[in-house]
């Protein structure tokens, strides 16, 4: 049985994820490539209550450890009963967002301590780590205004535009460092071009 493969998808708010996420399960799916397609925080019913936390709007303040801990913790619990028996089972993941979210957002969003990130990483994921990951990369207005078209903004997206920059940063920095792993889309782009450019990439990792 030839292994499965482990695609992320990452990026700012609104820059497009869900919808190529969907481009690329119809891609696999025509092409009969087992697939199972998942999010973070969430992908099983405990991670999605993880989730409900972490993005819900409350009177308590999430203090960022607690927001750095609950996100491994949703992830522990989605690596287990999720990824890694679909992996196993020779299915293709591909999950919207995965650990780069967790060092663009709580390491580079909230100034925590990229050690301590890298720890909690090799604790919760032992060698797990994605084949291939798409960053979708549009300037943060961009991303910001289509994510407002679509309705009330969660805990994270009412964070100020400086947040959301480093967030961006921070991707286009991880990106640089291991170009075999991480394909930058330019996601300003008409989506038709997006996907061209998402196929292509693709089709390097199925013949390989
Ligand atoms: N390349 C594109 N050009 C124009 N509009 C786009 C493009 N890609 C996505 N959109 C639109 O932008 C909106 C946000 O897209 P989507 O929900 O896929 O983003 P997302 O990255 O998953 O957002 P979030 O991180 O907030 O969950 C949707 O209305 C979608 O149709
Ligand atoms: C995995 C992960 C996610 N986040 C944040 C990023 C987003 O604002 C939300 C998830 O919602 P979306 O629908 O995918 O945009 O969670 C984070 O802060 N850290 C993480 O590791």
């Amino acid at each position: 049985m030839k292994p499965g493969r482990f695609i992320t998808l990452e990026g700012g708010e609104g820059v497009g994820k869900s919808t190529n996420l969907q481009f690329i399960r119809q891609c696999l799916a025509e092409r009969d490539i087992p697939l199972l397609v998942t999010r973070e925080p969430g992908g099983t019913p405990i991670a999605e209550k993880i989730r409900a936390i972490l993005l819900e709007r409350s009177d308590e303040a999430l203090s960022e450890q607690a927001e750095l801990l609950l996100v491994f913790a949703a992830r522990a619990q989605h690596i287990r009963h999720v990824i890694e028996p679909a992996l196993l089972r020779g299915e293709w993941v591909v999950c919207d967002r995965f650990t780069d979210a967790t060092y663009a957002y709580q390491g580079a969003g909230r100034n925590m301590d990229l050690a301590t990130i890298a720890w909690l990483e090799r604790t919760v994921q032992g060698g797990l780590r994605p084949d291939l990951t798409f960053v979708l990369d549009a300037p943060v207005a961009t991303g910001l205004q289509r994510a407002k078209r679509r309705g009330e903004l969660d805990r994270f997206e009412t964070e100020q535009l400086d947040f959301f920059e480093r967030i961006r940063q921070s991707y286009l920095h991880r990106a640089a460092g291991d170009p075999a792993r991480y394909k930058v889309i330019d996601a300003a782009l008409p989506l038709p071009q997006v996907q061209a450019r998402l196929l292509a990439e693709l089709e390097t990792l199925w013949a390989n």
